[in-house]
C-alpha cells in the first residue's frame, strides 16, 4: 500500500498545475496526501498528477467513476498508470462494474511491478441530507442503511474501501470489519462554513467514529491561513 504519513488528505480543489503546487508546496509538508478531483484534473489532465509525484506525498485521483464495467475497467488502468494511490468508482455502478475495476488495477499493477492503488467505492454523496435522498434519489430507506448495504456490496466486489460520510462510519466498520478502509469527507473543523455538505463531523470526531482518511477541502483551501488551518486541524487529531 502507498504510505500515507497521517490521515489528512488534502483537496486540491483548484484550476491549474500552478495553483495545485503552490498549495501542495506550501501543506505538504503537514497533509498526509493530496486529493485531485475534477475540477483539476479536467482542467489540468495526468501533468498534474506527474508534478504531484515530485512531492512524494500519495495522491486519491477522485473521478468517481461510474459507466459500463468495461470502460471502468479501462479508466481505471489509466488512473492507475498515473500512479494514483487511491481511486473511486460509484457504488451505484454495480458489482460486476466495482469487481472489474479493482480487477483492472491489479492487473495493471502486476504487470508494471508497481503498488496496486486502493480502490473504493462512493456511497451516498455528503451533500445529501435524508430530506433530499428520499425525494431526489427515490430511496424510501434511511441513508445509513443505503450505505452500509453498498458498503457490503464494495467489499463482496473485492473493493478495498468506501468513501462515505463521518456520520455512517460506525455503521460501516460494524458490519465491514476493521481492515475495510473508510475516507470521509464533510469535514468541518469547529466554527468553519459548512458550504454544499450536509452530512458533517469535526475531523477529531471522525477519527473518534473510526475514520481511516477525512478528504478536507474548503475549510483549509478557503482559509485565510491555510497553513495554520492545516496545523489546527493535526493539533485536534494529535489529541485524540
Ligand atoms: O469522493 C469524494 O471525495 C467526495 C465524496 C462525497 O460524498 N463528498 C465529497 O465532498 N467528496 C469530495 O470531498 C471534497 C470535500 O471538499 P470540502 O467540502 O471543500 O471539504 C470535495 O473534493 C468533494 O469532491
Amino acid at each position: 500500500m502507498h504510505s500515507f504519513k497521517n490521515p489528512l488528505i488534502i483537496a486540491l480543489d483548484v484550476d491549474n498545475v500552478e495553483e495545485a503546487l503552490k498549495l501542495a508546496e506550501k501543506i505538504g509538508p503537514y497533509a498526509g496526501g493530496f486529493k485531485v478531483g475534477m475540477q483539476l484534473y479536467y482542467s489540468a489532465g495526468q501533468e498534474v498528477l506527474l508534478r504531484l509525484r515530485e512531492k512524494e506525498l500519495p495522491v486519491f485521483v477522485d473521478l468517481k467513476l461510474h459507466d459500463i464495467p468495461n470502460t471502468v475497467a479501462g479508466a481505471t488502468r489509466a488512473l492507475t498508470r498515473q500512479g494514483a494511490a487511491i481511486l473511486n468508482v460509484h457504488a451505484a455502478g454495480g458489482k460486476a462494474m466495482m469487481r472489474a475495476a479493482v480487477e483492472a488495477a491489479r492487473d495493471e499493477t502486476e504487470k508494471a511491478g508497481t503498488v496496486r492503488p486502493l480502490v473504493v467505492a462512493v456511497t451516498v454523496l455528503t451533500s445529501f441530507d435524508q430530506e433530499s435522498f428520499k425525494q431526489e434519489m427515490g430511496h424510501s430507506g434511511t441513508i445509513q442503511d443505503r450505505v452500509v448495504a453498498w458498503a457490503l456490496m464494495a467489499r463482496e466486489a473485492g473493493l478495498d474501501g468506501v468513501v462515505a460520510s463521518p456520520l455512517e462510519i460506525a455503521a460501516i466498520r460494524k458490519a465491514c470489519g476493521p481492515d475495510f478502509t473508510i475516507i470521509t469527507p464533510g469535514i468541518r473543523p469547529a466554527g468553519t462554513a459548512i458550504n454544499d455538505q450536509k452530512r458533517t463531523l469535526t475531523p477529531g470526531e471522525a477519527l473518534k467514529q473510526g475514520a481511516d482518511y477525512l478528504v478536507v477541502g474548503r475549510p483549509v483551501t478557503a482559509a485565510h491561513d491555510q497553513l495554520e488551518a492545516v496545523k489546527a486541524i493535526l493539533t485536534e487529531i494529535h489529541s485524540m
